[in-house]
C-alpha cells in the first residue's frame, strides 16, 4: 500500500525470493463480468446493512437458515415465462447434472421445508441472507449477483403473517433513518386476479402465465400485454375486465367490482387494519395493478418503493400457499419477502443517509527497536487478552512511518515499546487525538 510503503529501509522483501511457480501472463485482476469484490470499504457497508438485517429479524423472533448457492436446475424450472427463468444461471457439472446458482432463496427454503416435514413445529420463522445469481445474455452492464434478505413465515394461512412480515420491513427502514416520507408499499392480492379469471373460467394452470404476462403491464405497451394474454388462451373480455380491475385504486371500488364474495377484499381489509395496528398505516398503499414477477404468489403481494421514483423496486414478497405441492411435498401455507442489497443503498445514498463507517483500531503497538520485537508482541497480546484490538507493528519502521499508519488506521492510542521503560516493566503511551504522553506499568494497561 503506498502510503504505508516508506519506500526506504526495512529488510529485502520477498520479492527476492525466485517465483515457485511458473510465471503465468497477467491475468485480469477484475472480477467476472456482472460480480463485485467487497474490499475493506465497501465490506464495511455491507456488514453493516447485514447486521441490520440480522438485528430486525432478531426482534421479530426469526431464525437464521441457509441454503447452498447451487441447487438442482429443477428447483428453478418453471414455465410460467419468468424473466428469472430466462436468466438462470445454469450449466452440467462434472457428474453430467443440471445445476444452477440460486436465482432466489424461496425455491430453497421450500425444499428444506419438505426434508424437514414432521420434524419441525408450525408456524417457522426464517430469515436468510444470500447471495443469488442470473445469467443475463446481453450484458446490459447490470449486475449477475446480488445480496436478498429474505425473511419468511411458513404454516400461518391468516393475513397477519403478511402483517408482521410488512412491519419487519418498515422497522429495517426506519432503523436506517428512511421515512413514510421516502418509501412506501403498494399491496394487493392475486386473489383479484384469481377471481376475475374464474368467472370466465379460466383454468387455474394458467394463473401463474398470467400473473408473469400482467407483471409486465408498465414495462411493454398495453396492446403486447393484451396479444401474449390472447396468446395464453384468455379471450378478449376477459383481457378487457383483468386490465380494468387492475386500474381500481381504492378498495371500496374494488369491493363494488368484485363484490364481496371471494376474500380479496376481507384479506385486504384487514391487512388495512392491522396496519393502523402495528402503526405503518401511512406506508401502505392498495394498488391493484401489483401482482410481482414470481409465478407462485397466490394472495397478498407487496412491493416496496421509492416515492421519487426514481428507483427500481426496494423489496417485494407475498403469499405462496401452493409452492411446496409443486416440488411434490405437501402444501403448506407461506409468506415471505426479498430485500436486495442494490437499491437500497442507491436510496440511502440519494437521501444522504450511507454511515461514515471508518476502520477503528483501539492500539497500534511499536517496538523502538529490533530487539523488542518480542516485547512489542508480548504487549500486543496481553492487550488482546483484555479484548483491546490492536495493531502490531510487524517490522523495523522509522517513527514517521508509525504515526502515519496509526493515522490512517485511526488507532485510539500508541503504545510504545522502549529499552529503557522496558526494564522497569513500563511503556509509553500516546494518545492520539490529544497528544497526550505517558508511561505506564504493563499491568495497569487497560
Ligand atoms: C439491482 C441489482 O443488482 N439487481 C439484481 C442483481 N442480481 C440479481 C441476481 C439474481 C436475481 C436478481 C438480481 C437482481
Amino acid at each position: 500500500n503506498s502510503s504505508d510503503n516508506d519506500g526506504g529501509g526495512g529488510r529485502s522483501g520477498a520479492l527476492s525470493s525466485p517465483p515457485v511457480m511458473e510465471v503465468l501472463e497477467k491475468i485480469d485482476v477484475n472480477p467476472p463480468k456482472g460480480t463485485r469484490d467487497f474490499p475493506p470499504e465497501e465490506m464495511r457497508l455491507r456488514n453493516w446493512l447485514f447486521h441490520n438485517f440480522r438485528e430486525v429479524s432478531r426482534l421479530f423472533g426469526f431464525e437464521e437458515v441457509d441454503y447452498p448457492v447451487l441447487e438442482s436446475e429443477a428447483l428453478f424450472i418453471r414455465k410460467a415465462g419468468e424473466e428469472i427463468r430466462d436468466q438462470l444461471y445454469s450449466f452440467e457439472d462434472r457428474g453430467n447434472r443440471r445445476v444452477a446458482l440460486r436465482p432466489e432463496l424461496t425455491p430453497s427454503l421450500a425444499r428444506l421445508v419438505i426434508q424437514k416435514g414432521k420434524s419441525v413445529s408450525l408456524p417457522l420463522k426464517w430469515f436468510a441472507i444470500g447471495q443469488c445469481w442470473r445469467y443475463e445474455r446481453m450484458t446490459r452492464g447490470r449486475r449477475r449477483e446480488h445480496y436478498q434478505w429474505n425473511m419468511d413465515i411458513i404454516g400461518v394461512p391468516e393475513v397477519t403473517a403478511e402483517a408482521e412480515l410488512i412491519s419487519s420491513i418498515v422497522t429495517f427502514l426506519k432503523r436506517l433513518g428512511i421515512t413514510a416520507s421516502d418509501v412506501g408499499f403498494k399491496v394487493s392480492s392475486r386473489k383479484v386476479l384469481q377471481e376475475v379469471l374464474r368467472r370466465y373460467s379460466i383454468p387455474d394452470n394458467l394463473f401463474g402465465q398470467v400473473c408473469i404476462i400482467i407483471d409486465k403491464i408498465e414495462k411493454i405497451p398495453q396492446d403486447e400485454i393484451k396479444r401474449e394474454l390472447n396468446s395464453a388462451g384468455i379471450a378478449e373480455d376477459a383481457v378487457f375486465d383483468l386490465l380494468q380491475i387492475l386500474s381500481v385504486k381504492s378498495l371500496d371500488k374494488l369491493e363494488e367490482v368484485l363484490g364481496s364474495a371471494g376474500d380479496a377484499v376481507a384479506d385486504l381489509k384487514q391487512l388495512f387494519s392491522l396496519a393502523e395496528k402495528f402503526g405503518y398505516s401511512e406506508w401502505i398503499q392498495f394498488d391493484a395493478s401489483i401482482v410481482r414477477g414470481l409465478a407462485y404468489y397466490t394472495g397478498i403481494v407487496f412491493e416496496g418503493f421509492d416515492r421519487e421514483g426514481k428507483l427500481r423496486a426496494i423489496c417485494g414478497g407475498g403469499r405462496y400457499d401452493r409452492l411446496l405441492s409443486t416440488f411434490g411435498g405437501n402444501d403448506i401455507p407461506a409468506c415471505g419477502f426479498g430485500f436486495g442489497d442494490a437499491v437500497i443503498v442507491e436510496l440511502l445514498k440519494e437521501k444522504g443517509l450511507l454511515p461514515d463507517l471508518s476502520l477503528q483500531v483501539q492500539n497500534i503497538v511499536c517496538p523502538l527497536d529490533q530487539e523488542l520485537q518480542g516485547a512489542a508482541a508480548t504487549v500486543a497480546t496481553i492487550l488482546r487478552q483484555k479484548g483491546q484490538s490492536v495493531d502490531l507493528v510487524l517490522q523495523n519502521k522509522p517513527l514517521k512511518w508509525v504515526f502515519k499508519r496509526a493515522a490512517r488506521i485511526n488507532a485510539g492510542r500508541l503504545i510504545l515499546v522502549g529499552n529503557s521503560e522496558w526494564q522497569r516493566g513500563m511503556v509509553g503511551v500516546k494518545i492520539l487525538s490529544t497528544g497526550e504522553q505517558y508511561e505506564i506499568k504493563l499491568n495497569d494497561l487497560d
